[in-house]
């Protein structure tokens, strides 16, 4: 299946009013932090509170379990609890699985959605035949096997039974694809050959076994019900994400919302609700598929459907008819990277304008480009040479992610862009590596998070104070040289690719946000000299700005140039003060113009460029906050394109 536009869209408008999900999980580590049951973040004093005084909670488990359900109120612990009991999810919780990824989340969505599909009334309309007035979509409901005339279905338990008695691989339960077939079938990964495609038909396995157990059923049957329904929460569910880019729960939602394809270029992108619902959504459903009902599942039980809520947004001008699409993956990766997830994930190859693109788009070659597809005919530089640089980004990245280790980590990866930097250098005229090369990215990421993680580690620090301060005040501008160098980046790449709108409004917002926190650090009186008067911030933020009035009021297109325009004149006054302590950002001329890039044959930097480190100022703390505001502007107006508001 899939989803068309009804009629004629412009860019940032909402395709669908506010989806219920069909059942929703918290993520294990958000359960102490969450409502369990509208997901959002708890009050002080949640329900049940953790002193074990409530003989009427029926699932108060005790206070040396982590993983208990809180609720925000009383009226979302009776919606929630007794599904949460009757699913065997509580089971699951008290003794989680440890293997499952560590995490019971996507087993607890399918013993609900199991429980759920268990309870329906046999003459729902979720499963074949049970209506005759669905008896036109019946193909949608469930395909499978065999096909059943309606005179048997009478006699059928309930609508679960059924769909084991009658059909091998279910294709679609409640009009959602399973995938079963492919999941679980021996088949290679057409892009990587080399995968062990056993992994994940093992997981399901195991995860089936886990939820026959949690249902403390064991037969056969169950097995392969839980096999099924465990396939369609992993070709379905979403990741409910409420900050940016924090992901705290995962559900699945009904067809309207689970026909949607995926593209690595979308049209479309989507945002969550949270809290309890207020029911004044009147948006209209501008979508469908092949003029079939949508959704299907929103009638009885559904309509009762608590939890977040998603809202569809266009990202692009849709036309009418034109198919929408969303993204499954980080389009932020190359298109190798996508390929083997979207395989291993859902076992499809994407075959969308970016991918199929020939020759390769140039946002693909600037996130993957390597010595395998250049020529090299220096003596002293190979392929195998920029392979290995390459394989030690990986290494050091993962050393990170594993050791915390934020001193070695900034070592590491900064001799790493220095050594890509001279590479580049002695072969200037072949390209090999971009400077948004991908794992370049996640370099900069990790960075920009190691530098202010290592100033607040010295900030703990008992010694020299004056010393300690300078040094804490300089990690954090680095770590702020970062934020801004990856905000320029994206922007860079948005300007040719326009779906990679909400990752670079992710990066101006978080560039924005570290900007203005470090102008506010206290450490700026402890060492400028003379020591400047404290800082009167609303009267920075308060003045207007000449050149653009922090554009308001004026049409989208004209208030992205304006406040781009802003950063553009803000950034020189202020870069090389930021990139004084490191020796790799001094070669970065401008992290927010990139137009040499598209004219140059080399693409990692700009002729070396070292200026004297400049000092930091009262003037340049001022053009810092103007700088922060302008890109909290500008990536609050991205973010209001694809989200309908900043995030
Ligand atoms: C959430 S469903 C999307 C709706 C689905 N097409 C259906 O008929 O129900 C996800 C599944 O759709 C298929 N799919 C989604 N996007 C696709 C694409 N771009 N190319 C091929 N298959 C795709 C894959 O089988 C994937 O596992």
């Amino acid at each position: 299946m899939e989803v068309r536009a009804i009629e004629d869209i412009a860019i940032g408008q909402d395709l669908t009013p506010h989806l219920r999900p069909l059942a929703a999980v918290l993520r294990d580590p958000a359960l102490t932090s969450y409502c369990s049951a509208c997901f959002s973040t708890l009050p002080a004093q949640p329900f049940p509170p953790s002193n074990p005084a409530f003989p009427q909670n029926p699932i108060h488990v005790p206070d040396d379990n982590p993983l208990t359900p809180l609720y925000c109120s009383l009226t979302c612990s009776s919606y929630d609890s007794p599904l949460h009991l009757s699913s065997g999810e509580a089971h699951l919780l008290q003794s989680p699985p440890s293997t499952w990824d560590d995490d019971s989340s996507d087993l607890r969505l399918s013993l609900r959605l199991l429980s759920i599909f268990q309870k329906l009334p046999k003459n729902h309309s979720f499963f074949p035949g049970f209506q005759s007035s669905m008896s036109s979509n019946q193909s949608l409901l469930v395909e499978g096997k065999k096909h059943h005339p309606f005179e048997e279905i009478d006699n059928v338990e309930s609508p679960a039974d059924y769909l084991l008695e009658n059909y091998e691989f279910p294709q679609r339960i409640a009009g959602l694809m399973t995938n079963c077939e492919k999941l679980l079938a021996f088949e290679q990964n057409v892009n990587n050959p080399s995968e062990n495609n056993e992994n994940i038909r093992e997981r399901i396995k195991e995860g089936a076994n886990l939820i026959a157990k949690a249902r403390r059923m064991c037969s056969e049957d169950d097995f392969v019900l839980g096999e099924m329904v465990l396939c369609l929460v992993l070709t379905n569910a979403v990741e409910v994400q409420v900050k940016r880019g924090i992901s705290i729960g995962v559900a699945v939602y009904d067809t309207t919302f689970s026909w949607i394809n995926h593209s690595c270029s979308p049209n479309a992108s989507y945002r969550f609700l949270v809290g309890p619902e207020e029911d004044d959504d009147q948006s209209p459903l501008r979508i469908t598929s092949s003029g079939k009902i949508l959704n299907l599942c929103t009638e009885g039980i559904w309509k009762n459907g608590y939890g977040p809520r998603v809202v569809v947004r266009s990202i692009k001008d849709v036309k009418k008819g034109e198919e929408v699409t969303i993204a499954y993956t980080d389009l932020l990766q190359p298109k190798e990277m996508r390929q083997t997830e979207l395989w291993s994930k859902y076992r499809f190859s994407c075959s969308c304008n970016r991918c199929d693109t020939f020759p390769t788009n140039y946002v693909d070659n600037a996130l993957q480009i390597s010595s395998s597809i250049i020529l090299i005919d220096e003596e002293d530089i190979n392929p195998d040479k920029v392979d290995k640089l390459m394989q030690s980004f990986d290494d050091a990245i993962s050393d990170y992610l594993s050791s915390d280790d934020p001193i070695s980590c900034c070592m590491k990866l900064e001799n790493l862009l220095i050594n890509a930097h001279l590479i580049e250098q002695k072969s200037p005229q072949n390209p090999k590596l971009h400077i948004f090369h991908h794992l370049f990215l996640n370099a900069y990421t990790m960075l920009a998070s190691s530098y202010k993680v290592r100033a607040n580690d010295l900030l703990a620090l008992d010694y020299d104070v004056e010393r300690r301060n300078l040094e804490a005040f300089n990690m954090h501008k680095t770590s702020i040289a970062y934020s801004l160098l990856l905000a320029g980046g994206a922007h860079h790449l948005f300007t040719f690719e326009s779906a990679l709108i909400a990752t670079a409004a992710n990066f101006w917002l978080n560039a924005g946000e570290s900007i203005l926190d470090f102008t506010r650090s206290p450490l700026w009186y402890s060492f400028l000299s003379p020591s400047p008067a404290r800082m009167d911030f609303r009267s920075v933020l308060g003045k207007e700005c000449d050149n653009c009035c922090l554009a308001i009021n004026l049409e989208v297109e004209e208030m992205k140039r304006r406040l781009y325009n802003c950063i553009a004149d803000l950034t020189p006054k202020v870069w090389s003060v930021l990139v004084s302590g490191s020796s790799f950002l001094k070669v970065i001329r401008n992290p927010v113009d990139f137009s040499w890039l598209t004219f140059q044959e080399s693409c990692m930097f700009h002729d070396t460029f070292r200026s004297d480190d400049e000092e930091c100022n009262e003037q340049v703390r001022v053009n810092l906050v103007l700088l922060g505001e302008h890109c909290l502007r500008y990536g609050s107006l991205l973010s209001s394109v694809c989200y309908g508001s900043s995030v």
